[in-house]
C-alpha cells in the first residue's frame, strides 16, 4: 500500500522517525549510562544493564486505540526495514535510523491453534506460537535483528571500526549470531562458543555454514557463558548474547506480535514460554508492560515460566512464597532434552526478579507463575503436538508439558487460554525424536518411550526372484511392472487395505 492510500489519521505516523534518548540503566545501582558505546554490565556495581527510553512519556500523548491502528496499518506497506520487529520501532528501537535495520525475515511467525484432540490432552484451549519459522529458525533472530541493527548504526553512522561478535551457546543464539554477522558485507566477523557434544549436529551446521569461528570447549552452556563474558570484559569484542540489552528489546516484539494477533484483548491469555537464560521471559514481560503502559492493552496476560527438574532455579526460587525469603541459588545442570534450557545460572535472573515484581504488583499474584516438568513430559508432550500438526522442538515440547502441568495443578482457571513458545523448529532436535523412537536415551534423562508415541521406518523389499531397480541401472518394463505389483502389494497387506 502506497502513504498515500493510508487513513490521514495514521499517514504521517506509518514511516516512523528517529525519536526518543535510549540509555542503559543499570537494574542494581540504577545509574545510567550512554548507549552510544556497547555495554553489557554496569561500569559501577557489574550488575545487568536494560534499555530505557528517557523520553518514554512522548509515546504516551498518543492514545493506545490509535497506537493500535498505526501498527495494523503498518503492516501493509512495503518497507523492509518495518517488515519485522521494526513494526513496533518506538517501542523498541526509536533511536535507529530505518536505514540501520537489518532485516532477514524475523518476527511475525505463525500462531497456530491446536486442534481439539490436542486441546482436550492439555486440559484448555491454547495455540502455538511457531517462533521456529524465523530465519535461522528459532525466535534469537528477533533479538539478533535488534542487537546487530544497532551495531549498524554504531558502524555506519558512529564511527565503530570492525567487530567481532561473539556469543556463547547452546545452539540456537550462535546459529542466529552468525546468520546475521554474515550478513554484513565488511564491519562484522563473528566466532561463538559451544559445549563440546552438547549442541544438535544440526544446530552446529548452522554458524558453520554461515562461515562464524566455531569454538567447543568442554562443559556445558553455563561454562561457555562464563567465558565470553570474560573476553568481553577484557577484549574488544560485542557479546551477542542476551545480557546485551539489544537483545532484549527485540525480543519483546514476541508480545507486541501475540498482542496484535489476538486483536490486542490478551486478558485471557497465558503466555508460555521455556526459561533458560531467561533472556525471553524478561522480554515477554517487559513487552507487556509498555503495551500496558501506553494504554494499547487494558490487561496483562499471565506468564507462565517452565523448567526441567533437570534445569531449574527459577523454579525453585519461586518455590519460596515470600519474598523476603528467597534466595537464587544457581543449579548444576543435569542432561535434558531441552537442551537450549539447560541453563542452572540464567544471566537474566535479577531481571526476572525485578519485572516480576513489577508484573505481579499490576496483573497480581498469579500473574507470573512458574512450574517445573520432567523430561518424560516434556519429550511426551513433543511428540503429542508434532503428531497433532505442530512442528515444536523441544522446548516448544516443555512449554506443553508446563501448560498441561499447570492445568492439572488447578493454576489455571476455565477460561484461560494458552500461547505457547514453539521456540524453535522440531527438526534442529530431531535427534531427541530419533532417541525416542529407537529407545536409546541415557539412563540420566529418565525417558521411557511410550510405544504408542514410537515410530519407525518399514523397509519393504519385493518377494524373492522380482526385481528391482538399482540408480543408474535401466529396467525393462516388464520387470518394473512386476516390481511395482510385487511392492505395491506387499505394502498394502502392512497397511491393511483391500482392493
Ligand atoms: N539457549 C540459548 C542460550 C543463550 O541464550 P541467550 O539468549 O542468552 O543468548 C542458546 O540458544 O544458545
Amino acid at each position: 500500500m502506497k502513504i498515500l492510500d493510508f487513513p490521514d489519521s495514521v499517514r504521517d505516523r506509518i514511516v516512523p522517525k528517529v525519536s526518543g534518548t535510549y540509555v542503559y540503566r543499570c537494574l542494581a545501582c540504577q545509574a545510567s549510562f550512554d548507549v552510544g558505546k556497547l555495554l553489557y554490565t554496569c561500569p559501577q556495581c557489574r550488575s545487568v544493564l536494560m534499555i530505557e527510553d528517557r523520553d518514554w512519556d512522548r509515546l504516551k500523548k498518543t492514545p493506545g486505540p490509535q497506537w493500535r491502528q498505526i501498527f495494523d496499518y503498518r503492516a501493509m506497506i512495503h518497507e523492509p526495514a518495518l517488515k519485522g520487529i521494526y513494526r513496533f520501532h518506538e517501542l523498541l528501537g526509536a533511536i535507529l535510523p530505518l536505514e540501520a535495520v537489518i532485516y532477514l525475515g524475523e518476527g511475525h511467525t505463525p500462531v497456530v491453534q491446536a486442534n481439539g484432540r490436542l486441546k482436550d490432552w492439555a486440559g484448555r484451549p491454547f495455540f502455538f506460537k511457531n517462533d521456529g519459522q524465523n530465519p535461522s529458525a528459532s525466535f534469537k533472530d528477533r533479538g539478533m535483528a535488534s542487537a546487530f541493527s544497532y551495531l549498524n548504526d554504531l558502524i555506519t553512522n558512529q564511527g565503530l571500526g570492525h567487530v567481532l561478535a561473539v556469543c556463547a551457546s547452546t545452539g540456537d543464539t550462535s546459529a542466529a549470531a552468525a546468520l546475521y554477522a554474515s550478513y554484513f558485507i565488511q564491519g562484522v566477523t563473528s566466532a561463538v562458543l559451544l559445549p563440546h557434544g552438547k549442541v544438535t549436529p544440526q544446530q552446529l551446521s548452522q554458524p558453520l555454514g554461515s562461515g562464524a569461528r566455531v569454538i567447543e570447549i568442554p562443559g556445558v552452556f553455563d561454562d561457555c557463558m562464563k567465558i565470553v563474558e570474560y573476553l568481553a570484559e577484557q577484549y574488544p569484542v560485542a557479546l551477542m548474547n542476551s545480557k546485551n540489552a539489544w537483545r532484549i528489546l527485540g525480543q519483546e516484539s514476541y508480545s507486541y506480535e501475540i498482542a496484535q494477533v489476538f486483536d490486542y484483548n490478551v486478558t485471557d491469555l497465558v503466555v508460555t514460554v521455556p526459561i533458560g537464560n531467561a533472556g525471553n521471559i524478561t522480554a515477554v514481560m517487559a513487552g507487556f508492560l509498555k503495551l500496558y503502559d501506553l494504554g494499547i492493552i487494558t490487561q496483562l496476560p499471565w506468564i507462565l515460566g517452565v523448567q526441567s527438574h533437570h534445569a531449574d532455579p527459577v523454579y525453585r526460587y519461586y518455590l519460596e512464597p515470600n519474598p523476603e525469603k528467597r534466595v537464587f541459588r544457581p543449579v548444576t545442570v543435569r542432561p535434558s532434552v531441552a537442551q537450549a534450557a539447560m541453563i542452572g545460572n540464567p544471566v537474566s535472573m535479577p531481571r526476572v526478579v525485578q519485572l516480576v515484581e513489577q508484573y505481579r504488583s499490576i496483573g497480581g499474584e498469579k500473574a507470573v507463575q512458574v512450574v517445573q516438568v520432567t523430561e518424560q513430559e516434556i519429550m511426551d508432550a513433543m511428540l503429542m503436538a508434532n503428531r497433532n500438526g505442530h512442528i515444536a522442538c523441544t522446548q516448544g515440547g516443555e512449554c506443553l508439558a508446563g501448560f498441561r502441568r499447570a492445568v492439572s495443578q488447578g493454576l489455571l482457571p476455565e477460561g484461560k487460554v494458552g500461547v505457547l513458545d514453539a521456540t524453535a523448529h522440531a527438526l534442529k532436535f530431531a535427534v531427541f525424536q530419533e532417541k525416542y523412537f529407537e529407545d536409546r536415551f541415557e539412563p540420566e534423562f529418565g525417558i521411557e518411550p511410550k510405544m504408542e508415541l514410537q515410530n519407525r521406518p518399514v523397509l519393504v523389499r519385493p518377494p524373492e526372484g522380482v526385481p528391482c531397480p538399482r540408480p543408474g541401472t535401466a529396467m525393462d518394463s516388464e520387470s518394473f511392472r512386476a516390481f511395482v505389483t510385487a511392492t505395491g502389494d506387499a505394502i498394502a497387506s502392512i497397511l491393511g487395505l483391500r482392493p
